[in-house]
């Protein structure tokens, strides 16, 4: 219903616009916290806050609590399940112990453990309807995004890219949790990838084994593609879509060929998980440019004719708009600054890469924008039917890269590359744009000290949404990006603010404040990411963070008085 919140991104296309215009640009300097909720577990909060009725649910990170609040009564705790996840997932996540929240579907919440188990809770007890273990931590699997539900079935992929994992997507049965498909983004995949109705639009993507072919003998097998980012789903076109994330091992030299399906997109029947297309953003992926990125599904008047398009703004730096029917690239467009590659040929819809700027073990190449967490990671933009843009959260940093060769040994990290990253020439570490898909440019842009790695939230009342590493929560003007308010809360922000309709009739903005996940893991002083070269690489990334920004863990509710 309007006014709730069901799903992370808000709606199946992934806009995360709320229809509510009671919070204007004129009134929202007025915008105070309604109540606070602490959520236990002080570390990076990436999570988005569910709406269901009355009932506010909030994921934690590891060991992933999972409570249910009364927004009728400031909050109040009605009940919190605790999941008692297996130990061995923390050391094993590459990037924090992150989630990024749960699902609704009648009258159920569904929830995944970082050690990959999924459950369903009943919404209105708290108490296990089911759970299913997906995920193997021997192997060094674990799942941080959060569920998709889409015609009685739960959507979950896995992560573990940093390990040699291999990638998939699972479609389990909402009412008993029996697995009912499962996708695999690397080798054959006979089952599901090739069916009768499997047609992409270029090329490079036809073919029976391509996800075998395209590296070196068995390399697939330990190849990642994994899917932890966005899912987003047209009822109409009965499609879904996301991404597949880096392919493994990130040094590129040890992995000759197009990595298929590695760092690209899905278009999927959710019904029988089918391929009906497939478009590699970033084919013999050099630099970890996990394709997993948001797409968000709306229609436009490309050229002057309507067309049906997803919009998606990839780690490597360019704002791409698909042809969500065929997987046509009607354009692709850079909104950093971008050395690693020279643009995207339209007629071919390659990446054309800068040869200058492939790695090559023994030597440091200089200069590489954008860095390894892209453009953009994780953190989702939101778009706006009202203005027709995208707000677009990001980094705006480059990196010195090393690569050396590794050797695959289970659950221990499979990368071969060193990093030292830093503001882009002339740039601030962190930016947030808003880019107009049609006109093919940015419309404005809000320069931030440190990469912007919350969410977004756009609203009726054209009042946009989204938090800092430094501890700010913002709202600006949606049509000229003009500063209009900000609250200082206790940590960094990585959430995903979200908006809802109280009980009482009235409008609230809520997150979740908590500085973590891969940029913010520093921070957490005690986390020693078996994946070190990231965490050496951030230094530069996140020097200077005020001393009192510290670890987290607090839901913030705003509202006006
Ligand atoms: O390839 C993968 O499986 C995988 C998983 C995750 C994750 O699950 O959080 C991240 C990444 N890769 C990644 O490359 C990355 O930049 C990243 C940032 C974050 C975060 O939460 O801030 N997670 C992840
Ligand atoms: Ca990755």
């Amino acid at each position: 219903a309007t006014g709730e919140w069901t799903m992370a991104p808000g709606d199946y296309a992934n806009t995360r616009f709320a229809a509510l215009a009671q919070i204007t640009p004129a009134n929202v300097k007025s915008l105070k916290p309604a109540f606070t909720f602490d959520v236990g577990v002080h570390r990076g909060q990436e999570a988005a806050p569910l709406v269901v009725g009355a009932t506010m649910y909030v994921l934690s990170p590891y060991p992933n609590y999972l409570y249910a609040l009364d927004v009728a009564n400031n909050g109040r705790k009605k009940w919190v399940f605790d999941p008692q996840p297996g130990v061995g997932a923390e050391g094993v996540a590459c990037c924090d112990l992150v989630t990024r929240g749960v699902a609704y579907d009648n009258g159920r919440i569904f929830m995944v453990t970082l050690d990959g188990q999924a459950i369903a809770v009943d919404a209105n007890k708290g108490t296990q309807l089911w759970r299913t273990k997906l995920a193997d931590i021997a192997k060094g699997e674990t799942v941080t995004m959060a569920p998709l539900v889409v015609k009685g079935k739960v959507l979950i992929g896995n992560s573990g890219g940093e390990l040699g994992v291999r990638g998939w997507l699972v479609a389990l049965d909402a009412g008993t949790g029996k697995e009912v498909w499962r996708a695999w983004s690397t080798g054959p995949d006979k089952d599901v990838l090739i069916g009768s109705g499997f047609q992409p639009f270029y090329e490079q993507d036809r073919g029976r084994d391509l996800g075998v072919s395209t590296w070196p003998p068995d390399a697939w097998k330990i190849g990642g593609g994994n899917v932890w980012g966005w899912i987003s789903y047209d009822p109409e076109a009965d499609l879904i879509y996301y991404g597949t994330a880096n392919p493994g091992p990130w040094n590129p030299e040890q992995r000759p060929g197009d990595n298929k399906w590695t760092a690209g997109i899905f278009a999927r029947k959710p019904d029988t998980g089918e391929a009906r297309w497939f478009y590699q953003w970033s084919p013999h992926d050099l630099h970890d440019y996990d394709g997993v990125n948001e797409n968000v599904l709306v229609d436009l008047a490309i050229g002057g004719k309507p067309r049906k398009v997803l919009v998606h703004p990839d780690r490597n730096g360019y704002v791409y708009v698909l042809d969500r029917m065929t997987g046509q690239v009607l354009s692709a467009d850079a909104f950093v600054d971008v050395t690693t590659s020279l643009g995207v040929d339209l007629a071919t819809g390659k990446l054309r890469y800068n040869p200058a700027k492939a790695p090559r073990v023994g030597e440091v190449i200089r200069n590489l924008c954008p860095v390894s967490p892209g453009a953009k990671d994780w953190q989702p933009s939101a778009w706006s039917p009202r203005t027709k843009l995208l707000y677009i959260p990001h980094q705006n940093l480059c990196q010195d890269t090393e690569t050396y060769d590794v050797a695959y040994i289970a659950g221990t990290p499979y990368v071969g590359v060193d990093n030292k990253m830093y503001a882009a020439p002339g740039r601030t570490r962190g930016a947030f744009t808003a880019w107009d898909p049609v006109a093919r440019k940015a419309r404005w842009s809000i320069q931030e000290r440190f990469p912007v790695w919350s969410g977004a939230l756009a609203t009726a009342g054209d009042v946009v949404f989204y938090g800092t590493m430094d501890g700010w929560f913002k709202a600006v003007d949606a049509r000229d990006g003009k500063p209009l308010w900000q609250f200082k809360v206790s940590s960094g922000i990585i959430g995903q603010p979200v908006s809802y309709l109280g009980p009482d009739g009235k409008q609230y903005v809520a997150v979740l404040a908590g500085v973590g996940g891969w940029a913010g893991a520093i921070v957490s002083g005690d986390l020693d990411p078996r994946d070190g070269t990231a965490a050496k690489g951030f230094v530069n990334v996140m020097k200077d963070l005020p001393h009192y920004t510290g670890k987290g863990g607090m839901l913030y509710v705003f509202a006006l008085p």
